[in-house]
């Protein structure tokens, strides 16, 4: 009978190597003892074999790019989803981050410019609700947020702007500023930037002046343009089109804040359009830059810094803020302690600059990347960005089916935001409604409870948590109380309802503008998530 060859190769090697001699058959070894050591060897031998066809197959699923972790990024609006993706890119692709930067200005403007309406608004004498917050459905269960003094802050009258009037006349050319800097962003696919797309609506009649604040549109671009990508290789974002469910409505009129499709060209027109940005001579190397093209946004913005710097310092200004209950401070896109760096002619965003800029998602924008060196070497990574608002939640289902993990963000700051609903509690039911989904029985998940940076300014500011969620009742208002009882708030939703019940939660406490901080927590999410997955993809 012909010997099976690794018994040769087993042989050969006994008298060299120590090992192998040691295992070497015993002396004097029955027959029946013979057989069960070659079947063992047998079963040994196939077992190796097996495990070596897997290494193989991963090393050839990997070249060919099929070992992909999918990870989905969920939570409300605001809550810092497009922010964690940004910090995902910084970290795993920062030419590309880079090459966006000056795409950023004008998404910067259009906050600050924004901030500025919003004063403009609450000092105005006549009753308006200033309130940007349009996403929230007051119709669902939520515990509406009571003053101390019981009454809406709306309702509070005051301190009287004496230069009101004056404000509003100096700072008339920002009106006329935003709708440009809308309609620039909006129509980047125009071979022109100067024509309002036919669909495009206009202040509510108001073609000029400051609005009430209650109607300044959405711009909504529709899809069907060929998706944005940038040339960068092997990582890249992309809006993804293939599983959106979204409306290819062009106008809606119910939101304030500026959203752009995912799929529109935004970034690469105003990053690299128009002739002043190309080189004044073939051979100069000189770059011509935007500053000195006389249409750039940047003149009006800088021509009225002066004005808005006044606003933002006027004492009766802050008081009348102060009486509002508007902290300007502590909402998306606040630039106006740097009122004179944003506007000069010059101003290239800084990195910290584009994780504050605020521009709300629609659709679902897809990055992809992989990592170098290391264990996760080879594998290609895929983060879904969604957008949180609640018409836009429908689209999150059908990336619930083959994700690989989720992070989750519930922003802690917001407890005392909105003057209708308690957003944290919106945030609460979000969690509930996720982590108790079958579908993602299987998947790893990391929660984000994030904005602490905004949340320890609150309570030093001395806003008491227990006046907005009754159920937190005499407890410490210290950022360390507190904290602690939101992760176990999470934490108890998560035991109670989710269908894993071995599934772990990893709790990290964030605040997503914070570079340093958060490419610390990416890193070890990183391996949370490759660990938790590993049977999955056969990495081990
Ligand atoms: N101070 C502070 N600001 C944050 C933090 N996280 C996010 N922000 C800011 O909050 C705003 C909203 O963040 P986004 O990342 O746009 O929120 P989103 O979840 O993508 O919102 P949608 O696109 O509407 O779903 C941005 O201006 C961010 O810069 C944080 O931890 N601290
Ligand atoms: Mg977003």
């Amino acid at each position: 009978m012909e010997k099976p060859r690794y018994q040769e190769t087993f042989r050969a090697r006994a008298s060299s190597d120590p090992l192998s001699a040691a295992l070497a058959p015993p002396p004097g070894e029955t027959l029946e003892q013979k057989e069960l050591r070659l079947k063992a060897e047998a079963e040994a031998k196939r077992i190796s074999d097996g495990i070596d066809d897997m290494i193989r197959q991963e090393r050839h699923d990997r070249k060919r790019g099929r070992a992909e972790v999918k990870v989905l990024l969920l939570g409300q609006s605001e809550s810092g989803k497009s922010t964690t993706l940004k910090q995902f890119q910084l970290l795993h692709s920062p030419a590309a981050f880079h090459a966006e930067r000056l795409a950023w200005r004008a998404v910067i403007y259009l906050n600050l410019v924004k901030s500025i309406r919003r004063i403009i608004e609450a000092l105005s004498p006549e009753p308006n609700d200033v309130d940007d917050h349009d996403d929230i459905d007051s119709t669902e269960t939520a515990s509406i947020i009571i003053s101390s003094n019981g009454r809406p802050p709306s309702a509070i009258s005051g301190t009287k702007v004496s230069n009101y009037e004056r404000y509003r006349e100096r700072l008339e050319p920002l009106v006329e500023l935003e709708d440009r800097l809308i309609r620039l962003l909006s129509s980047a696919e125009e071979d022109e930037a100067t024509h309002l797309p036919p669909s495009l609506p206009v202040h509510n009649g108001h073609t000029n002046g400051w609005s009430n604040g209650r109607n300044l549109p959405a711009i909504v671009i529709p899809q069907g343009k060929p998706p944005y990508s940038l040339p960068v290789s092997p990582s890249s974002t992309t809006p993804s089109t293939n599983r959106s469910t979204q409306s290819t409505s062009n106008l809606s009129t119910k939101g304030k804040e500026v959203v752009i499709q995912a799929t529109t060209n935004w970034k690469k027109a105003f990053a690299l359009g128009g002739k002043s940005k190309s080189p004044k001579t073939a051979h100069s190397g000189e770059i011509e830059g935007w500053w000195e093209d006389p249409d750039d946004p940047v003149h009006a913005l800088h021509a009225s810094a002066p004005a808005m710097l006044e606003l933002w310092r006027d004492p009766q200004v802050t008081a009348r803020l102060r009486e509002k209950r508007l902290r300007l401070e502590e909402s998306s896109g606040f630039y106006l302690d740097e009122i004179p760096r944003i506007t000069a002619k010059m101003y290239i965003p800084t990195d910290e600059d584009i994780l504050k800029a605020r521009l709300k998602t629609m659709g679902v924008v897809e990055h992809t990347f992989s990592i170098p060196s290391g264990t996760n070497r080879g594998v290609r990574w895929k983060i879904y960005d969604v957008g949180g608002a609640r018409n836009q939640r429908q689209a999150w289902a059908p990336y619930f089916e083959d994700v690989n993990a989720i992070i989750f963000l519930a922003p802690i700051s917001v407890f005392d935001q909105d003057p209708r609903i308690n957003r944290l509690e919106d945030s609460l039911l979000l969690w509930r409604s996720v982590v108790s989904n079958k579908l993602l029985a299987g998947v790893s998940i990391v929660l984000f409870l994030n904005k602490c940076d905004l949340l320890q300014a609150k309570l030093d500011a001395g806003v008491r948590l227990s006046h907005h969620m009754i159920s937190y009742g005499d407890r410490p208002n210290d950022y360390s109380s507190v904290s602690k009882y939101f992760r176990n708030k999470f934490g108890v939703l998560h035991h109670s309802y989710s269908p894993n019940k071995d599934r772990e939660l990893y709790i990290h406490f964030t605040a997503v503008t914070d570079t340093r901080r958060t490419s610390t927590i990416i890193s070890s999410v990183r391996d949370i998530i490759v660990k938790g997955n590993l049977r999955d993809l056969r990495l081990a």
